[in-house]
């Protein structure tokens, strides 16, 4: 319970308000500690909230007479720091807590104008925060706490030098949160450095990924992979669905693939412009769209209710990055189901995720044409049903009669469906097939990674664990290049 945990009523206010009836268990752990002022790594699964386990303390910790910058959090991408500071606005919003969001691709003037309104806490991307601090409009030299939401990603190569940079603009004093549902030892041994005595918290779970999401693979060749998703949509119907692709490419040809074939999806990924990926996504949480074909840039941390299914179009280069894109379904203890494609030369990297998250995945056989279009009749039964529920047809009774004096019943039915039904579609599509992962044998080969450190300026990991180029070419990148 929240009342079990000290905090002032207006926090409690604000919480019940947001509907949160019992504290999640890394909320119970983590909240009394972090108050008490303790370093924390906190690590919990998908969806359980780790937002208001670091939010609700900072809040509460606040001196909201103080106009300085008291409290900073830093995340990977732009669309998750608008989101964290969203909840942690409503979080403070009886205590009058001013939450700031800073993240590139927005304009930097207004920025430097909401700044001089004297926030109390900052939520940003690495990049924006940085630029802030070097043209003096964001002052840290009164920051009592720092928080890493995505931890690992976040020290992860491509990030760490931004995050070394922030810290040496923040008072030694102060204390230091790091959050995520997956923490890597290599990577937590480099988080413990610039931290002092951290606790860390682990909730204690069987597996890494959330039980409440069903996990399946499907082993599929590249070129069959287009087919076998468009009729795992016809069956499965998903409320929403992410698709996650590898490239970039990639996502913008399964969006126009998927769109050619009659689905309301689109894509996100690093290359659009910020205004672009906000409408996007804006359009996808209101439901104008229903397939959101993504790179891992919407993989972590983001909070989409509906989501009901992911698919991975491609499986990822490293188990983490699967446990978070899974994690964009079965949220705050709702069911949802996850569909990973591996192609046969692929296997490898199915069983390093199996290890990792210590959970199988269970093969699922890719749906037939006819199953398809049965699924897709289903989904128009279900349509006439509700409608049949809703009743309201008066208006229509005349005519239906006349229709069934002068036909079978059954022909009639028959017709009404094969009017609502979309057809499973094979319009043809052009998707530039990928070539599948380096082989990998086992993961011990691949955690060296880890070690390397993102000062380093080598290239030399084209054969490590997360084989991905920093993300950081020439000039800072703000948030995920991909
Ligand atoms: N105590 C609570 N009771 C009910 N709902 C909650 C509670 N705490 C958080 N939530 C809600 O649960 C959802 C998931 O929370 P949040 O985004 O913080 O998860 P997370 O652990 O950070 O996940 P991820 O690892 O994917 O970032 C949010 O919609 C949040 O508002
Ligand atoms: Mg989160």
């Amino acid at each position: 319970m929240f009342s079990e945990l000290n905090l002032s009523p207006s926090i409690i206010k604000s919480v019940n308000r947001m509907g949160f009836e019992e504290a999640t268990p890394i909320q119970a752990k983590t909240i009394p500690l972090s108050l008490q002022g303790k370093d924390i790594i906190g690590q919990a699964q998908t969806g359980t909230g780790k937002t208001a386990a670091f939010g609700i303390p900072l809040i509460e910790k606040l001196d909201i007479k103080n106009p300085n910058v008291q409290g900073i959090i830093i995340a990977p991408t732009r669309e998750l720091a608008i989101q964290v500071s969203e909840e942690l606005y409503k979080i403070g919003y009886d205590a009058r807590a001013r939450v700031l969001a800073v993240y590139g691709g927005q304009d930097i003037q207004r920025q430097i104008k909401a700044l001089k309104k004297n926030p109390h806490i900052i939520v940003g991307t690495p990049g924006r925060i940085l630029d802030h601090i070097k043209r003096r409009t964001l002052k840290l030299d009164k920051v009592q706490t720092l928080i890493l939401d995505e931890a690992d990603e976040m020290l992860n190569m491509g990030f760490i030098d931004d995050i070394e940079a922030i810290l040496s603009s923040v008072p030694e004093e102060r204390q230091t949160l790091l959050f995520s549902a997956t923490m890597p030892d290599p990577i937590r041994r480099i988080a413990e450095r610039f931290m002092k005595n951290p606790e860390l918290v682990r909730v204690k779970a069987k597996e890494m990924t959330v039980p409440l999401i069903e996990q399946y693979y499907v082993k599929v060749h590249e070129r069959e992979k287009f087919d076998v998703l468009s009729r795992l949509i016809d069956v499965q119907s998903p409320e929403l669905a992410i698709v996650f692709g590898r490239t970039k490419r990639r996502v913008d040809e399964l969006a126009n693939a998927l769109n050619l074939r009659g689905y309301m999806a689109e894509g996100i990924h690093g290359d659009l412009s910020q205004a672009k990926r906000l409408s996007v996504l804006r359009k996808f949480k209101e439901g104008k769209v229903d397939v959101l074909v993504a790179t891992d840039v919407a993989a972590r941390g983001l909070d989409i209710s509906g989501v009901t299914h992911v698919y991975n179009y491609d499986i990822p280069q490293d188990p983490e990055s699967y446990v978070h894109r899974i994690g964009r379904t079965g949220r705050a203890g709702k069911e949802g189901m996850a569909i990973t494609f591996v192609s046969p030369r692929e296997m490898g990297y199915l069983k390093i995720v199996e290890q990792t998250t210590k959970k199988r995945m269970n093969p699922m056989r890719p749906p037939t044409w006819d199953e398809a279009f049965e699924g897709q009749q289903r989904l128009s039964m279900e349509r006439i049903s509700e409608t049949v529920k809703e009743g309201n047809l008066e208006e229509y009774m005349t005519v239906a009669k006349e229709l069934l004096s002068e036909h079978d019943p059954v022909e009639v039915t028959a017709a009404v469906l094969k009017l609502l039904t979309k057809e499973p579609d094979k319009t043809a599509v052009h998707i530039t097939e990928e070539r599948p992962l380096p082989m990998k044998k086992d993961r011990d080969n691949n955690q060296k990674s880890y070690s390397r450190r993102g000062k380093s300026s080598s290239n030399s990991h084209s054969h490590n664990y997360s084989n991905r180029k920093p993300r950081r070419s020439g000039k800072r990148s703000e948030g995920y290049n991909k």
